[in-house]
């Protein structure tokens, strides 16, 4: 299949998903991506799929959403695809990139490093949005991921949601986001792969951090009442309000932006972390991203 070498296909949900590997220009290494194609892409035709693009959190390979979400169910029964990238390049060779859970592999970030070791290959940000979304497009002409296209994750990816929809003003239908990031700049995680893939200028972080890219968001041209979801449970360890994910410090910044009033943070009681988390909230989720997709 052109760039893509399959190296699975399961059967899912009356569905495809297919476990992918190519090589890729931004991070210099063999990247794996899932798709999952439902059942409605046999019979498309000349119509295209909308497609969900989900960004994983620390430690993920694209196997623990394919696996734990039931996304694949959801993307069926509505008809959608869906894109799960890996968390960071794999075995780029650098020292120290496997010496923690929370940088380097598994770890990407989703931001394009500017130091080195790190800025031949940690280029997440430009691998999803310039190589691996064109690639998916070119490989499966039946799904719309340049136009008809909407963003999620989970933690780090939670993040890397809210901030490439921030970014890029029209790109992403809709954003939601699970247990997010939403201060990189202040949080532990943050500043320790801030600090090493961006370096010391913090004007660097800020370009990257959700808290202050809706600052100068120009707000979503292709749709009228736009909101951002997002969910995060009481029992999160790393906790909604003063330790790594800070998210309403996203609904204080977005006061008086284009987004104030718009960012619908729901706490959640007694929920974690984890894909029992998330899984409780995918249908909410795939809910609000179905209002924003054309069909
Ligand atoms: N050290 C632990 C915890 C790692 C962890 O909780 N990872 C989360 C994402 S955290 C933020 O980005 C995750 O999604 N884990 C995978 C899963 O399937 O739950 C560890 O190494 O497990």
């Amino acid at each position: 299949m052109g760039r893509f070498e399959t190296k699975d296909t399961v059967a899912v949900c009356g569905g495809k998903l297919l476990k992918l590997s190519h090589a890729s220009e931004y991070t210099k290494t063999s990247m794996d991506v899932n798709v999952y194609l439902p059942p409605q892409y046999e019979a498309s035709g000349a119509k295209k799929l909308p497609v969900l693009l989900y960004l994983s959190g620390l430690t993920c390979t694209p196997q623990n959403v394919s696996e734990k979400s039931f996304l694949p169910y959801f993307a069926s029964k509505h008809g959608f695809a869906l894109v799960f990238p890996d968390t960071s390049p794999r075995g780029a060779g650098i020292n120290g990139e496997d010496e923690s859970w929370d940088f380097g592999t598994g770890a990407g970030f989703y931001v394009d490093s500017i130091r080195e070791p790190w800025k031949k290959n940690y280029n997440m940000y430009s691998y999803v949005l310039k190589e691996l979304l064109p690639l998916v497009s070119e490989e499966f002409g039946q799904l719309d991921v340049l136009e008809n296209c909407s963003i999620t994750g989970h933690s780090m990816g939670g993040y890397g949601a809210l901030m490439m929809y921030m970014r890029n003003p029209g790109r992403f239908k809709s954003c939601s986001a699970f247990a997010p990031i939403a201060n990189p700049s202040v949080v532990p995680w943050g500043e320790k792969c801030f600090g090493n893939y961006l370096g010391e200028d913090k004007a660097e972080w800020y370009k990257y951090d959700p808290c202050h890219l809706v600052k100068a968001y120009a707000g979503n041209p292709q749709v009228a009442d736009e909101k951002i979801l997002i969910h995060v449970g009481t029992k999160d360890v790393f906790n909604y309000r003063d330790h790594q994910l800070r998210c309403e410090n996203l609904v204080e910044a977005a006061k008086g932006t284009k987004l104030a009033g718009s960012i619908d943070l729901n706490v959640v009681d007694g929920y974690d972390h984890s894909y029992y988390f998330i899984s409780s909230f995918v249908p909410e989720h795939v809910e609000f991203h179905l209002k924003y997709l054309t069909k």
